[in-house]
């Protein structure tokens, strides 16, 4: 049997399968997802399965055998391989890149190379301290150990390694490992031991003591926990160990992030009359049992997620498994706690906040099938569920769904692959749907199909209890200043707060600080400290008073004099969230303000004990960044004051008006969502934006006729898609030159299909290609940087005409070769 392997080295020339013969005791065990350790090119790689066959196709004497196979059960499945390839082809990278990111980190295994001492190997052959010390360590020994040990002898191991004197293995490591536990058990039957337990000698009255612990406790026990509870030694369980009583043995545990934490068992709540119109068409589908995508567009607080549950149980109950993703910054306590709440222990959760030994537990949990519900963010897209029934994604709007780096993929596009492959339904849910999710929505059904498919867009536009939406007031904070008010809250930001205080209700307050950074400057002459290596400017870090750059790293201590003019008034701008926590302070002593943000939620499960505390009334105000938007359901939040609404709005991105508008109805809707009615209060420089004024009426389709108005007129999604190449290389002539040849070329190729044609052209097919022209941040890591910007509409394979293109400009030389990096649909082309 042929085993088709992809080995992990993510370059074009290795990127596809290699041919390995599969030995015969492997036979039964190999699989397609199956990972492997393979010798390629004079060392041992990890790869993975992803084709069988009876003959190879390269000639049978070259063909090298698998070297081990890494764990009994694949850790991919075959839809899973099948799904990597597409991602592959889809977002122009590797395919070993593609199958790496299914898997958890802990199974990046790396080759660790062994040496053995060979049995034939004859005195002298080997310096002897090496072969004396190779010997008291049973004759093996990691490489990497032994030249550490003898680095004098490296030349000795090398001819060894030559004669055949010594034996060289390699094998692949995980990074991490099943973690055991060593685990007491009683071997007999109640009275048996009690028996015993009776028999022993005064003397040994701690193993008696340990011996009716055991049988109080009534099931096994791990070791450490039995001899903490009854102050004995190891010495005593081992005794009992001796006589047969007890037994131990290394049992698997599962490293439970959730481990000691109750969850209320909660039971479905009878659904409104507009949940149960969605519900309904949801169920239908799953039902189905064939790819369905849909579009759940319902207002803040109109009860999206009991709507999941629901469907969820449903899916459940037809056998099937079910993936719900949420933005990794909503994956909140309050979040896990309502799925926790439903399904018990048929959760598993996955988000980044896990270490990776947790991660991998939770993900073992989902292929050997103890769970049937996978929550988490992006990546868990990839959960190796057998079938699915049903993939949910909350907040499909957020940007957060797009992996930033290779695979550059988008959760949304890949589950509505893996729903096609599993005949499974997805929900796509937002109050504030992304513009292309909303225009595919809406797209009239393909004429022809069966029996006439069901509206994809399914509305929930009111509030669960008819709750309203809270009122939006708009401040200019421009008049405030012409006013005379310099205070960064308005004055009736102010008033709310006041009379929130007094009655003892809460408030979450939003800094925008998208586009926002805190960066050093010389107020005499206007110098800004910039990045020595990118061409961007350092980023101000109050704590530590350096100043550090955000794409390469490098810091520095913040100047005290101005390195240009010497003047000492160099000073950092920009307002940060502590800024308005100081204000908060000064304005209303007394004032309890818990602040959410990068700096306050670095420590694990930090943002877990911030929202508590909020929920249980130990602050007054929730302050924060974006991370306050989201997701919160808390009762007597009845104020939402977002501090300058525009920060994101000026930033040169096509989507910056669409962030905005999404931002903004969001956090609004944080307030009164319970008894209490809320209120809310947006400041902004630009109230006239229709961001700021849609958001205000809570006018979804007012935002969205004017936004589609705009991105027809300039050409961008949804009216066609976008790919971003961005190339870079040190020296500025050769990336000119390069970046004209790859676009003359893709014109080229572009022209031979026919479909060079520019957006505007009213042709269902165009392909347009802009630049190159110096990236806006035209320097980063000491590489200057290029881009060319591709527009396209219809049914294109634009990602298979790039992949051509690219062919000649990626086989060249190491060296000399300027680097390309493709993003295909790019959230920000900054
Ligand atoms: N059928 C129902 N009967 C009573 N209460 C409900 C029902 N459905 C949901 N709720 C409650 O209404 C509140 C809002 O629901 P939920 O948080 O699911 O809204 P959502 O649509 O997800 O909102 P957002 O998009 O703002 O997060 C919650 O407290 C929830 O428990
Ligand atoms: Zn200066
Ligand atoms: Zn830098």
């Amino acid at each position: 049997m042929i085993a088709k392997v992809i080995v992990d080295v993510p370059s074009r020339q290795t990127d596809r399968p290699f041919d390995y013969l599969v030995p015969f005791e492997m036979e039964s065990w190999i699989e397609i997802g199956s990972r492997v350790g393979v010798p390629f090119g004079g060392r041992v790689l990890q790869g993975f399965v992803v084709g069988l066959a009876a003959e190879a196709d390269i000639d049978p004497k070259r063909l090298k055998p698998v070297s081990e196979l890494l764990d009994p059960m694949p850790p991919l499945l075959p839809d899973l391989v099948e799904l990597a390839k597409w991602l592959s082809d889809k977002y122009c990278c590797s395919w070993t890149t593609a199958l790496q990111a299914m898997i958890p980190a802990a199974l990046k295994g790396k080759a660790e190379r062994y040496v053995e001492l060979a049995e034939e190997a004859e005195e002298g052959e080997l310096p002897s301290e090496l072969a004396e010390w190779l010997a008291s360590q049973g004759g093996t020994a990691k490489l990497e150990a032994l030249l550490e040990r003898f680095p004098q002898h490296a030349k000795g191991v090398k001819s060894g390694l030559r004669t055949g004197a010594i034996i060289e293995h390699a094998s692949i490591k995980d990074r991490l490992s099943i973690k055991k536990m060593l685990t007491v058990f009683l071997t007999a039957e109640e009275e048996t031991i009690r028996a015993a337990a009776e028999e022993l000698p005064a003397r040994a009255a701690k193993q008696r003591e340990v011996l009716l612990y055991m049988l109080r406790h009534g099931g096994p026990l791990q070791m450490q926990a039995l001899i903490a509870a009854t102050e004995g030694s190891a010495s005593t369980v081992r005794a009992l160990e001796g006589k047969g009583l007890l037994e131990l043995r290394e049992v698997e545990q599962q490293r439970d992030p959730y481990a000691g934490r109750e969850f209320v068992r909660t039971k479905p709540l009878p659904l409104t009359a507009g949940q149960q119109a969605v519900f309904e068409r949801i169920v239908r589908s799953v039902r189905a049992g064939e790819p369905d995508t849909m579009l759940l567009h319902g207002v803040t607080g109109s009860g999206k997620t009991e709507v999941y549950l629901q469907s969820i149980q449903y899916c459940l109950g037809l056998g099937k498994q079910a993936i719900v993703l949420v933005p990794e910054i909503s994956l909140t306590p309050q979040m896990v706690e309502r799925f926790k709440g439903r399904f018990g222990e048929a959760v598993a959760v996955m988000h980044s906040r896990l270490s990776n030994g947790e991660r991998y537990d939770e993900w073992r949990k989902i292929r050997s099938r103890q769970v049937q519900v996978a929550i988490g963010a992006r990546s868990a897209i990839f959960a190796p569920f057998e079938s699915i029934g049903l993939i949910i994604i909350d907040e499909e709007h957020e940007s957060s769904y797009k992996q930033e780096e290779s695979p550059k993929y988008h959760a949304r596009d890949v589950a509505v692959r893996r729903a096609r492959q599993h005949g499974a339904a997805v929900v796509l849910g937002s109050a504030t749907p992304s513009i292309e999710t909303f225009a595919a929505a809406n797209r009239p059904q393909p004429s022809g199909t069966a029996g006439g498919r069901e509206p994809a867009l399914l509305p929930m536009p009111e509030r669960v209890g008819g709750r309203p939406l809270p009122p939006v007031d708009v401040i200019d904070m421009r008049e405030e200043l012409r006013d005379g008010n310099r205070s960064m809250f308005s004055r009736k930001l102010h008033e709310l707060l006041t009379d929130r205080l007094e009655k003892g209700e809460q408030s979450v307050l939003l800094l925008n600080r998208r586009g926002y950074s805190t960066f050093v400057m010389c107020r005499s002459c206007g110098y800004t400290a910039q990045c020595p290596h990118c061409d961007i400017s350092l980023t101000y870090h109050q704590k530590t008073r350096v100043m550090r750059c955000h794409y390469c790293g490098h810091a520095e201590q913040a100047p005290t004099k101005c390195p240009s003019c010497e003047s000492e008034h160099i000073r950092y701008f920009g307002t940060g969230t502590q800024r308005v926590e100081e204000e908060l302070a000064k304005l209303f002593p007394g004032i309890r303000v818990i602040r959410m943000d990068v700096d306050t939620t670095t420590e694990k499960n930090a943002h877990e004990k911030l929202l508590k505390q909020f929920g249980d009334r130990k602050a007054d105000v929730l302050l924060g960044t974006q991370m306050v938007a989201k997701g919160l359901d808390f009762p007597y939040v009845t104020l939402v004051g977002v501090i300058a609404a525009d920060t994101s709005l000026n930033l040169p991105d096509f989507r910056a008006a669409e962030r905005t508008f999404q931002l903004l109805t969001q956090v609004a809707g944080r307030a009164g969502r319970h008894h209490l009615p809320g209120e809310v209060v947006i400041q902004t420089y630009s109230p006239e934006h229709y961001a700021v004024t849609t958001a205000q009426h809570h006018d979804y389709a007012a935002f969205i006729a004017e936004e589609l108005r705009h991105r027809g007129a300039m050409g961008y999604p949804p009216y066609c898609r976008l790919i971003l190449i961005t190339m870079s290389h040190e020296q500025l002539t050769l990336l000119s030159s390069v970046g004209e040849q790859f676009a003359s070329r893709l014109r080229e190729l572009a022209e031979e299909q026919g479909i060079l044609v520019p957006l505007n052209s009213g042709l269902s097919k165009a392909f347009d290609v802009l630049g190159p022209v110096a990236s806006p941040i035209s320097r980063m890591k000491d590489r200057y940087r290029f881009q060319c910007v591709i527009k396209y509409r219809g049914s294109i394979d634009a990602s298979a005409l790039i992949r051509e293109a690219l062919a000649p400009f990626t086989d060249g030389p190491p060296l000399r070769q300027v680097q390309f990096s493709v993003d295909v649909d790019p959230q920000v082309i900054l």
